[in-house]
């Protein structure tokens, strides 16, 4: 189930890094391998970022044996999107269907959860994002049509794009966690540009619906010191509460957007100028 643990890194730390290693420290790559859960278990924040694509099989998430814990959800809550085709996601018993782009909120409390896909030749990919919790709260399927919309950016900028918002105060509960998903418009590229910073939170990124040949140029790092980081369709990234994150795709891609940290408060952000990056 845990395939890497990521400790985390400063500033100062990259200011050495090539590109390899930046990659080591904040790409999460191959989380879909057929009939496997490949999760993440990083030091930022204690997020967990992963996958899970069951083709023939159920796959199961139930033990909490890595995290020293009867059940995984013992202390714990997950935003689960679904990036593939029709799947089904059992909660304690309870059956959820997820059609692509759905996302659904398992509560800590839960005992285990058995992700399923409706058909092996399209099967689900079930990107997961997991933090530390203080309360149960219910399962809740959040179906594409029920997230908060908000359009952001203009064509003429090449940043117009719609950000929906899942897993957020105004839509569904969590503890603390957040998690949407946001589409540039046709014709633009950019995502999270302006970008900004929230020294309150850490987030989580996985790029998807991106053809094999394309990459997005996804930008990282204080605003003095930016690197870019090729990223292929469906690999994640850590963005520490240090970096900006922004990206601009050399084709149509869409991405999963994960938070958590102190607060809840999508707009507990400061925006930095693009004229500011080095
Ligand atoms: O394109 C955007 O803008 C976003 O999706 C912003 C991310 O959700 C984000 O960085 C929130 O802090
Ligand atoms: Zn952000």
């Amino acid at each position: 189930m845990f395939v890497n643990t990521l400790y985390g890194a400063s500033p100062r730390d990259i200011k050495t890094y090539d590109n390899q290693r930046l990659r080591e420290e904040f790409v999460v790559p191959d989380m879909f391998v057929a009939d496997k859960v490949c999760l993440t278990y990083t030091h930022v924040d204690r997020m967990i970022v992963g996958g899970a694509q069951p083709v023939n099989e159920t796959l199961e998430i139930a033990s909490g044996e890595a995290l020293g814990t009867e059940t995984f959800f013992d202390a714990r809550e997950m935003g689960i999107a679904n990036l593939g085709g029709t799947g089904s996601i059992e909660v304690d018993g309870v059956r959820f269907t997820l059609e692509h782009r759905d996302v659904l909120y398992v509560g800590r409390g839960t005992t285990g959860i058995k992700l399923s896909s409706k058909a092996s030749e399209k099967p689900a990919n079930f990107y997961m994002n997991s933090v530390p919790a203080g309360e149960d709260l219910p399962a809740a399927l959040i179906k594409e049509a029920n997230a908060k919309p908000v359009v952001l950016g203009e064509e003429e900028l090449s940043n117009k794009r719609t950000l929906r918002m899942y897993i957020h105060p105004e839509v569904s509960p969590s503890c603390l966690l957040l998690m949407g998903i946001t589409e540039p418009a046709s014709g633009s590229v950019w995502n999270t540009e302006p970008p900004h910073l929230h020294e309150r939170r850490m987030e989580a990124y996985c790029y998807f619906n991106m053809a094999p040949e394309h990459r997005v140029m996804h930008f990282m790092g204080e605003p003095s010191e930016v690197r870019a980081i090729p990223i292929a369709n469906l690999e994640g990234l850590i963005s520490p509460a240090w970096s900006i994150h922004m990206g601009a795709g050399t084709g149509p891609y869409c991405f999963v957007w994960g938070m958590t940290g102190e607060n809840k408060a999508y707009w507990d952000f400061t925006p930095v100028e693009v004229s500011e990056l080095r």
